[in-house]
């Protein structure tokens, strides 16, 4: 049956098969490996928690499938500066143009207006793509366990370690998660979204949290958009937090972060 998330993965292959005529894989190997090294997503996130401060990944988000254009007055730099001013940890910059009418030029202006990591968040598919998340400047790359088979999955994984990069590896379930065990990665996120219905559910972090090891950094993804959610989350003792829309709405997103995590 088709759904949202096969209808992005299927685009997505004829995305890359377009980009690598453009710029073949070898061109964008080079680029990526002569790339400055990346900043530590991980260690940006442990230094918060090290702190006793919730670690805030705050994304750069225009527009989704589930709710259409969210933010119309987007300046990807402003809203890196007020992130930071914030307080955020990391930042999560959506790439994908087509639905979510993001861009790779948006991660370049987010990451040169401030001095914080970032997540390049797309559907990675392809080896190509996370040479090329280098290459535009990413320090993580997203996993979604649910878009890749094993092999690929921790192919990619190391490969993004070797090019110093981080990343997040994404589950919805318990049967994912056990999938997502089978790499080293140190995050993972679970998201409460589930991108085949678009239905969000907080209970799906809560379900899955004692699954995930103690050696591992549970992120809890999506619809996050209440103190009261940020309350019930950090009672079942989780710390790392991944928001997008609820910060995306307001004129300030950062003075937003600094509301939403005021204990
Ligand atoms: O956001 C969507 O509608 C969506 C649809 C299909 C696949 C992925 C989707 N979102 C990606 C994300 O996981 C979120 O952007 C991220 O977790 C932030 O969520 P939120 O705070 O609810 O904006």
């Amino acid at each position: 049956m088709s759904d949202i998330l096969n209808t992005i993965l299927a685009r997505k292959v004829e995305e890359i098969e377009q980009r690598s005529r453009m710029r073949p894989l070898e061109m964008v190997r080079d680029r990526a490996e002569a790339m400055a090294p990346a900043r530590g997503f991980v260690r940006a996130i442990q230094s918060k928690l090290d702190a006793g401060a919730p670690a805030v990944i705050a994304e750069v988000k225009k527009a989704s499938p589930s709710k259409g254009l969210i933010r119309a007055d987007f300046r990807p730099a402003d809203i890196a500066r007020s992130y930071e001013a914030g307080g955020a940890a990391c930042l999560s910059v959506l790439t994908d143009v087509d639905f979510f009418q993001g861009s790779n030029l948006y991660l370049g202006e987010a990451r040169a207006a401030c001095g914080l990591p970032v997540l390049r968040k797309d559907f990675t598919v392809d080896p190509y793509q996370v040479y090329e998340a280098r290459m535009i400047g990413a320090d993580a790359i997203l996993l979604i366990v649910a878009a890749l088979e094993d092999g690929p999955m921790i192919e990619m994984a190391n490969l993004a370690h070797d090019l110093g990069m981080d990343v997040l590896v994404e589950v919805h379930d318990i049967d994912e998660l056990e999938r997502a065990l089978q790499t080293d990665c140190t995050l993972i996120g679970v998201n409460n979204r589930n991108l085949r219905t678009f239905e969000v559910s907080l209970d799906t972090t809560l379900a899955l949290r004692q699954a995930v090891p103690p050696d591992r950094t549970l992120v809890t993804e999506s619809g996050i958009a209440t103190p009261a959610d940020v309350a019930r989350m950090r009672e079942a003792g989780i710390g790392t937090f991944l928001v997008g829309e609820r910060f995306m709405r307001e004129a300030d997103p950062g003075a937003a972060l600094q509301r939403l995590f005021a204990t």
